[in-house]
């Protein structure tokens, strides 16, 4: 038996899952413990360690030396050992989630070429490839016996067709600067797919859905016979839905009159719409946006507690309603646009995320919109008891009643484990 640690550094969350495989048969790997560290750019952080067993105390605490995912690393480091008495010598294989990969299509082992290729894509996942490089290099560090392997968001989705890949500018330029559409969530989707077709008992390369997962960073997918056809997060993670700090979809112009001193529309020099930096632009774009911009919260458990969600938002309502019909409304627009995409054919729409799979709010509102569609209605039995349930598919729609909505709690580190031990047994790591 060996241990493989799964580490996922999203946006706002370090999440850690440790399990145990077989180095002789292809069974599932079985979890051992998990971990998650949430709130890192909004402290104190917020750490929890939860062992498999349930005889075993989960451990909850605030951690004010976390400032990083680095240490949010490190601080997890410190409590194996402590919480559950593993040596670091035991684990033989650390999977990394790559948000950004590029033109890398399949996993690799970290070494000097892969590291400068991750580096290189920084710019183009501001708020992730740099935080995964810091961990992969404390882990290899802390863990220098283990071999590192970079699993990437990005590879989901490379058979993208070209007319949805391709952005309308100058295509010799695009082409030198890989500027294209590359969407991300990958390894949530090829976990979400896999997932729902065991629920749905179909062969997931003759599944048709439309998955969402909403968290931080929040994006949607059209998947067709198993494939992403199209997504709603772009060269970056940047464009599509709005998410905790990130404004999504604008008017590409927009930063210019955000940013210049006086309002470009008030001035008769229209140099000044030029003075903004790209760099300062991208960071209102990416971290000082989004729901935190519009309510002044991250959490959006905490918008739906204040937001009126039985009516859109008039001139008096507060920003916690606004920023929940405004989320809605963006939803809606992808829901609408990948059912035309998929002609219809939908097997299934799936909510995943930590926003997906825990507001039944947001649940409620999109499966009454959707019901025009033919997906079925919301039964709200399911859906208030699905966020404490543990299945890893559960209905949330009415049965018999139309086409299914399916919630999916998605495991982005299992998604690489089961990866990790498949690539094992026909050989990749010799
Ligand atoms: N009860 C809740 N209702 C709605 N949203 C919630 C709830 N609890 C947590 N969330 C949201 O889930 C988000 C985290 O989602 P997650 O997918 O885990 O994040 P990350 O993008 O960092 O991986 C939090 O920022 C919070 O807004
Ligand atoms: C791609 C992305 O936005 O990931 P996360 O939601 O984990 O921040
Ligand atoms: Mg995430």
């Amino acid at each position: 038996m060996s241990l493989i640690l799964s580490v996922n550094a999203g946006s706002s969350s370090l999440k850690v899952s440790l399990f145990r495989c077989s180095p002789n048969d292809s069974s599932e790997p079985i979890l051992l413990l998990s971990s998650s560290t949430s709130s890192i750019s909004t402290p104190p952080a917020k750490f929890s360690f939860t062992p498999a067993a349930v005889d075993v105390r989960p451990v909850k605490d605030e951690v004010e030396s976390i400032h990083n995912h680095a240490s949010a690393f490190k601080h997890f480091l410190d409590r194996l050992k402590g919480e559950a008495s593993i040596e670091r010598t035991e684990i033989k294989h650390v999977c990394h989630r790559i948000v950004h990969g590029g033109d890398y299509t399949d996993p690799v082992v970290i070494a000097n070429e892969s590291l400068y290729h991750i580096e290189k894509l920084a710019d183009l996942a501001p708020l992730h490839n740099g935080s995964a490089l810091s961990v992969i290099k404390t882990s290899i560090d802390a863990l220098p016996h283990a071999r590192s392997i970079a699993f990437f968001d990005t590879a989901f989705h490379k058979a993208l067709p070209r007319q949805v890949s391709t952005y309308a500018i100058n295509q010799q330029v695009a082409r030198d600067r890989g500027l294209k559409k590359y969407g991300f969530h990958g390894l949530s989707y090829s976990f979400i797919l896999r997932s729902v077709a065991c629920h749905l008992e179909k062969d997931p390369r003759s599944l048709n859905m439309i998955a969402m997962h909403i968290g931080s960073g929040a994006s949607i997918c059209a998947i067709r016979s198993g494939e992403s056809i199209d997504t709603s997060m772009g060269l970056t993670p940047l464009s599509g839905l709005p998410g905790a700090t990130r404004a999504g979809d604008v008017d590409a112009s927009l930063i210019f009159h955000y940013t210049s001193r006086s309002p470009a529309h008030m001035s008769h020099d229209p140099s000044l719409a030029q003075e903004v930096h790209i760099t300062e632009a991208e960071d209102i774009l990416n971290t000082k946006s989004g729901w935190k911009a519009l309510t002044g919260t991250t959490d959006f458990g905490e918008i739906t507690k204040n937001a009126d969600i039985s009516s859109p938002p008039s001139a008096s309502s507060n920003s916690c309603t606004v920023a929940f019909h405004l989320l809605l409304d963006r939803i809606l627009h992808y829901v609408g646009a990948y059912y035309l995409a998929l002609r219809g054919d939908v097997d299934a729409l799936v909510f995943a995320g930590g926003v997906g799979e825990k507001s039944e709010q947001l649940r409620s509102a999109i499966g009454e919109a959707v019901g025009c569609l033919g997906f079925a209605a919301v039964d709200e039995g399911r859906n208030r008891k699905v966020s404490t349930g543990d299945e890893v598919v559960a209905d949330v729609g009415r049965e018999g009643g139309g086409k299914r909505l399916l919630v999916c709690k998605t495991d982005e580190q299992f998604e690489m484990t089961r990866e990790c031990v498949s690539l094992a047994h026909r050989g990749s790591w010799e």
